[in-house]
């Protein structure tokens, strides 16, 4: 059975309500139908009810049972208690007015469905950068216990190989103990994926080659990750080619039981980790799926804007069985 597969069984009669912020949006529309015909989750379109209405009728869609909210014209006395309820969460960081213009925001006003129970999940960033997607997240949804950092992998499958990339999306310049906790966020991303996870903690240098302060942190960050798990398969510093490639591991890092095969990639930068997914999803031909974000108390993922509909149909069921 193929990932996806196993996914659409697991959340299959769980009836998760999933929220998409950019209702307005082909690609999230046709998902969306997609989703509703199969029966695997309850999507909520959230947006202007006139723009939903107009690109359903430019695609030839068809809407009808799928529920729409408009936060314009959301009743009077329901938007006083979402306001009311972020204000509560953002205790002394937010006021009244603010929290006001914030659910005048899709991404806000469905992250406040989740934060309220009122959904199960939420999927955007079809049309919004990564930054206005998870903000609300990362400020009303917050970290799950056990995570003081929310961050974003990829799973990138061909074939039959599938490896997790992190972190690609979020945290932009990491310390070696962010790096140590997004590599057990990973491994635990892996095994939820399949995959029993060894894990590489990434560099331009392979055990000494190259002496730097971005090196030690890698070491650093090797070295905290197997103090919180020391069951956990990981090595590090590796470069690419020694984590990945056996020959050149036998060289390198000979002696490693991770190092040429590893199947965890922990970057040490977002500069290193975003570039790195799209290249071996434009030169290698990976598909990547997600960012699915780790940490988070409740699920919400972001898609990247070059998404296509069957991207937004498969982080929709990741996003269903997060909820479970
Ligand atoms: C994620 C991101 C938007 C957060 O930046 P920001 O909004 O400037 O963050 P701030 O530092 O102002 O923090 C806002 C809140 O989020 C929290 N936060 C920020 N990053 C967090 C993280 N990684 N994990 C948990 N919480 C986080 C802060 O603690 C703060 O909470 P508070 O308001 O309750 O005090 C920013 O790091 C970013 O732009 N990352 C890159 C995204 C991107 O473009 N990726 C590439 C494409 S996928
Ligand atoms: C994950 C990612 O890179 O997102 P975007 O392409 O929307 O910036």
């Amino acid at each position: 059975m193929g990932l996806f597969e196993e996914l659409a069984t697991k959340i299959q009669g769980a009836n998760k309500r999933i929220v998409f912020p950019e209702g307005e949006d082909a690609r999230i529309q046709a998902a969306v139908i997609r989703l509703a015909q199969t029966g695997l989750i309850k999507p909520i379109l959230l947006g202007d009810e006139q723009a939903i209405a107009a690109t359903a009728n430019e695609n030839h869609f068809d809407l009808t049972g799928i529920e729409i909210i408009d936060p314009k014209t959301y009743p009077k006395a329901q938007l006083e208690t979402m306001v009311k309820a972020l204000v509560e969460r953002r205790k002394g960081k937010t006021d009244f007015e603010t929290a006001e213009k914030w659910v005048t925001n899709v991404n806000y006003f469905g992250t406040m469905m989740v934060y309220m129970e009122l959904a199960d999940g939420m999927v955007s960033g079809a049309k919004h950068p990564t930054g206005d997607t998870v903000r609300p997240a990362l400020q009303i949804v917050k970290t799950a216990p056990g995570s003081t950092r929310i961050s974003g992998a990829f799973i990138m499958q061909k074939d039959e190989q599938r490896y997790v990339f992190s972190d690609a999306a979020i945290n932009i310049d990491i310390d070696a103990q962010t790096m140590a906790e997004i590599a057990i966020q990973s491994a635990h991303t892996a095994q939820v994926f399949g995959i029993d996870p060894k894990v590489a903690m990434l560099s331009f240098s392979t055990k000494g080659s190259a002496k730097a302060d971005q090196v030690t942190k890698v070491v650093e960050a090797t070295k905290l990750a197997h103090e919180m798990d020391p069951q956990l398969a990981i090595d590090g510093e590796l470069q690419f080619d020694a984590a990945f490639v056996p020959s050149v591991a036998a060289a390198k890092a000979p002696g490693s039981d991770v190092a040429g095969h590893a199947n965890v990639f922990i970057f040490p930068d977002l500069q290193s980790g975003n570039i790195g997914y799209k290249i071996a999803q434009r030169f290698g031909g990976f598909e990547a799926i997600g960012p699915i974000l780790q940490g988070l108390a409740k699920p919400i993922s972001d898609l990247s804007r070059g998404c296509n509909a069957d991207d937004v149909y498969k982080v929709a069921l990741i996003t269903a069985a997060q909820a479970l």
